[in-house]
């Protein structure tokens, strides 16, 4: 459990996080999400202690970080995967780490083969590639047993088997009833491993909840149809005050409405349907959304063609 209350920290005039509050509950993966710059890494290096608050509170199992006798026990934490000495092998990191926090030897052995690094914990860490260096900071996280995960970026620079093993590992972690907080920029990977959600944009939490519940938020329950008289349903539809675009030739996409008031109105005017069916917007849809406003490095938009509804909604 991780549980922040009016949290603040503020570099000179730049406040990187505004009183946010926030609990992140055990037995669930919580992803946190944010444009570049939005205060994730701040918040996470609170949590563990690494940057001290400006103002506010942040616990982790019911206490602040620094005040729990063995805080690897209690939390494991991935914020920099390259903070390890080059010249070490990744055995003797996890060694040195395990005894100076009275981790039995044989817990590094166990984390070698859980992370996949059994092949290469006796060769030099300098040597190791981006995704072997995750591997390597997700084992460290990983050495006391925490009861709390807070993993920063853990599938940047692993290949897709790597992604899908973070996702079975993580999912696996919070069905212990662990606490499992994590950030990451794919938003079809965080679609697929996070219950929960924190959105956060220029330091403040834009939205909270389950993932389902962050995206209907914004998007609200849609409805897709496909018909031969789409443009006179379309007419209808409008004429009642649903907002209604068409990704392509026939079919619509429609929000606030439902598939039965929908399904209603076109046999009321013996318009036949070909599709007829619930349609949710997708995590990145929404994450756009949500972040519009809240985006500090914004890139020029590029040429290429703007991609459909259909297309975006194939994502999740
Ligand atoms: N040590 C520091 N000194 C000054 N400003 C900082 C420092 N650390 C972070 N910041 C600023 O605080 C803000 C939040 O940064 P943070 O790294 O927490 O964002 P983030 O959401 O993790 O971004 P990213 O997705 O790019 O990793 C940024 O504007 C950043 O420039």
């Amino acid at each position: 459990m991780i549980e922040a209350h009016a949290l603040t920290k503020r570099y000179g005039e730049k406040t990187a996080v505004d009183t946010v509050s926030f609990t992140i509950a055990p037995g669930s993966v919580t992803g946190f999400l944010g444009p570049n710059g939005a205060g994730k890494s701040t918040t996470m290096r609170m949590i563990v202690g690494l940057d001290r608050p400006s103002a506010g509170t942040v616990t982790v199992n019911g206490r602040p970080y620094d005040r729990h006798r063995s805080p690897l026990r209690e939390v494991g934490a991935l914020l920099d995967a390259k903070a390890v000495h080059p010249g070490r092998s990744a055995r003797s990191h996890l060694r040195t780490m395990a005894a100076t926090h009275s981790i039995r030897k044989n817990r590094v052995d166990e984390v070698i083969e859980m992370t996949g690094l059994a092949n290469v914990a006796d060769k030099r860490v300098g040597g190791f590639s981006l995704g072997m260096g995750q591997r390597l900071g997700i084992a460290a996280a990983l050495l006391g047993d925490p009861r709390t995960l807070i993993l920063d970026e853990p599938v940047n620079g692993l290949d897709p088997e790597g992604v899908q093993w973070v996702r079975q590992l993580v999912r696996g972690l919070a069905a212990e009833g662990r606490t499992v907080f994590l950030s990451s920029h794919l938003m079809s990977e965080m679609a697929q491993t996070a219950d929960q959600l924190l959105v956060i944009g220029r330091g403040r939490i834009i939205a909270a909840g389950p993932v389902q519940e962050v995206i209907d938020s914004v998007s609200g329950a849609g409805v897709r149809v496909r018909s031969p008289r789409a443009a006179e349903l379309q007419a209808l539809l409008q004429a009642e005050g649903i907002a209604v675009t068409s990704p392509e030739a026939g079919t619509l996409d429609l929000v606030g409405t439902s598939v039965e008031r929908v399904g209603d109105l076109a046999f009321a005017h013996a318009i036949p349907l070909h599709e007829l069916s619930p349609r949710s917007g997708s995590l990145e849809e929404a994450y756009m959304s949500l972040t519009q406003d809240a985006v500090e490095y914004r890139s020029e938009p590029t040429a290429a063609r703007p991609r459909t509804t259909s297309e975006r909604g194939q994502e999740r």
